[in-house]
């Protein structure tokens, strides 16, 4: 990819009413109940620090490693484990986080990983959804908002490891090339 240009595509004020919105309906569902809250590396770290700190029941936190997109915009189709899960869930009510669900691929593989571990619930809650692009059908709990199918970078979303680090969410995009005809 060459000749790259970012438009904003979704500003602080709206990812901070999403984060209250998910944090409201996350504390009516489980009121007091604890919850093991499981954060997809790298993707979610920044969506997951945000959303944890609007949640008013306890919580402990833990993280899997999941990666299928590397320098591309599309997914591989085979999703890498790479960081397990170390820690027993068995009969924990448990809350995954995911930055995005684009092709489903990705949280499809962890939701079949969870189930062979005897929890007392599993619920997916995504800031970000591309209903066009999805392969695996996947059903989200708690979702921010649906987006069209333009590759996303920011607010914890990377192009080939960069951009994770921008406090809003941007679109990537082909600059229009000059010495195109
Ligand atoms: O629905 P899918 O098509 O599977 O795409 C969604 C997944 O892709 C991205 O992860 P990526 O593989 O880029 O790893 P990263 O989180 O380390 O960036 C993103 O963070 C999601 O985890
Ligand atoms: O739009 C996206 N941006 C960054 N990573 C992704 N992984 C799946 N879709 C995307
Ligand atoms: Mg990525």
């Amino acid at each position: 990819m060459n000749r790259m240009k970012l438009s904003l595509f979704i500003p602080k004020t709206e990812i901070e009413v999403y984060l209250e919105r998910l944090a409201y309906e996350i504390n009516r569902d489980f009121k007091d109940r604890p919850l093991v809250v499981i954060g997809v590396l790298k993707g979610s770290f920044v969506f997951m620090a945000d959303l944890i700190r609007r949640l008013n029941m306890p919580v402990e936190l833990d993280f899997v490693g999941l990666a299928s997109y590397g320098k591309n915009t599309q997914s591989c189709g085979k999703v890498h484990l790479t960081r397990p899960l170390n820690r027993d869930i068995a009969e924990k009510d448990i809350l995954v986080i995911e930055d995005i669900v684009d092709s489903g691929l990705t949280v499809s593989y962890l939701l079949k990983y969870l189930k062979k571990r005897r929890t007392n619930s599993v619920k997916l809650c995504a800031l970000l959804s591309k209903p066009s692009r999805r392969v695996c059908p996947v059903e989200i709990d708690y979702l921010g908002c649906e987006v069209e199918d333009k590759f996303l970078v920011g607010y914890g979303l990377d192009w080939a490891e960069c951009y994770r680090q921008l406090p809003e969410i941007f679109a990537l995009e082909e600059k229009p090339d000059a010495d195109k005809p």
